[in-house]
């Protein structure tokens, strides 16, 4: 099913200590998180709501995800809701799913049991049933007990369908500060469907939330590796394109594109790794725009595809398999222009070569052959 969703990270974090959205929780930036889920689990946009001046770290923080844009929020939750639901422009009965970007761990298998909720509801509320038992006190003591039967923690996102939602929005109270969309909802006579909430997305409130986010964080991601292998044969020319760099040779790799079998094995690796078919399924060589093509789009583009599953490339390592040209002396810019298309730093990124002894075909410089290995780190 379709969907949009509003992510609102407009807050000012006073209880943390300090905008919390741009903090990062196992390197990355706590609104990035849920971002990535969505977008992973097929958003058609998601608007990314916040504070006037957070323009810059905004993007910083969304740096190389596509599909989501930002729009300023306002001096509460609610305000910096109905901002995000006007900057909307989905169709009146598209699911919206509302949520806090102070909750990163958003999975998407909630997202799918929210929108299967709304099937025959006005609305979604995932939930957690209290634990512990309740009291009331006030100035150190307890001054009663509370009933905890049928009370619950709610969670977000909240998913509803946009006109819903905003007509019920219209409805409320000026003079009222409203506590989540699912309390809206429910005062225009809506009636709001009650799931399993996750207790892995806590709202990140307290400074100290943000230990245990850490040690959430562990669980939460699986590592893959890829490896890739590539060919080209040597024909007249030169230079030759290997890793991203040209290097002047008295011969070429022959290819459809730029031949940069380097680049092609590490494409395929990445690839690989998220088992998202090869480097062929993606750039057919029977396609012309691809002739002559720069291969760092095809490296790119394949890193592209593990950020919007919200995963991470850990490190990468080449292995270039020629008896010429030496590659020693090109090794270092090879890894600089590796490191910055992947945006990965320097001693995350490993370019070797050998020769193969003078046996077999690139032994007797008929052709070059490039193998590559990747880990990356993926929501588990
Ligand atoms: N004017 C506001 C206030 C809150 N939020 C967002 O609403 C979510 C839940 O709010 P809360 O956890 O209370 O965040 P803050 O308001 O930032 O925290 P605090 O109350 O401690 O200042 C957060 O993702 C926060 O960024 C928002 O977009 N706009
Ligand atoms: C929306 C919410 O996270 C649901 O539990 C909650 O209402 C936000 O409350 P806060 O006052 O902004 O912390």
């Amino acid at each position: 099913m379709g969907f949009s969703a509003i992510v609102v990270a407009a807050g000012s974090g006073s209880r943390a200590g300090g905008a919390k959205q741009w903090r990062t929780v196992a390197g990355r930036p706590v609104a990035r998180w849920s971002v990535e889920a969505l977008l992973a689990a097929g958003a058609r946009e998601v608007v990314v709501v916040i504070a006037a001046d957070a323009e810059t770290q905004a993007r910083a923080a969304l740096e190389g995800l596509t599909g989501w844009r930002a729009v300023s929020g306002g001096a509460t939750r609610a305000d910096s809701v109905r901002a995000g639901l006007g900057a909307l422009n989905g169709a009146d009965d598209e699911p919206v799913l509302i949520h806090d970007a102070a909750r990163p761990f958003l999975t998407g298998e909630l997202i799918e049991r929210l929108l299967s909720g709304l099937a025959d509801a006005d609305g979604v509320l995932p939930a957690l049933p209290v634990a512990d038992s309740l009291r009331r006190g006030g100035e150190g003591r307890v001054v009663g007990a509370v009933d905890r039967e049928n009370l619950w923690r709610a969670q977000t996102p909240q998913a509803f369908r946009l006109k819903t939602i905003r007509d019920a929005y219209a409805a409320w109270p000026n003079d009222e500060a409203a506590t989540d969309e699912a309390a809206v909802v429910e005062r225009a006579g809506g009636r709001v469907r009650l799931i399993p909430g996750d207790p892995r997305l806590m709202k990140l409130t307290y400074p100290e939330d943000f230990a245990m986010a850490e040690a959430l964080s562990v669980a939460r991601t699986t590592i893959r590796i890829g490896q890739g292998f590539d060919v080209h044969r040597w024909g007249p020319g030169s230079s030759v394109w290997l890793c991203g760099v040209e290097i002047p040779h008295d011969q070429t790799l022959i290819g459809h594109s730029d031949a940069d079998a380097g680049l092609h094995a590490l494409t395929d690796a990445i690839l690989g790794a998220i088992a998202d078919g090869d480097i062929g399924d993606h750039f057919p060589p029977s396609d012309p725009q691809w002739k002559g093509a720069s291969s760092d789009r095809f490296l790119v583009y394949a890193a592209q595809r593990v950020a919007t599953r919200g995963g991470r490339i850990i490190n990468v390592d080449v292995t270039l398999i020629c008896e010429q040209p030496k590659v020693k002396p090109h090794r270092q810019a090879m890894r600089e222009r590796l490191a910055a298309l992947l945006n990965l730093p320097l001693d995350a990124v490993s370019v070797k070569a050998t020769t193969s002894e003078g046996l077999g075909f690139t032994g007797r410089g008929e052709g070059l052959a490039a193998q590559a290995a990747v880990s990356i780190e993926l929501p588990a």
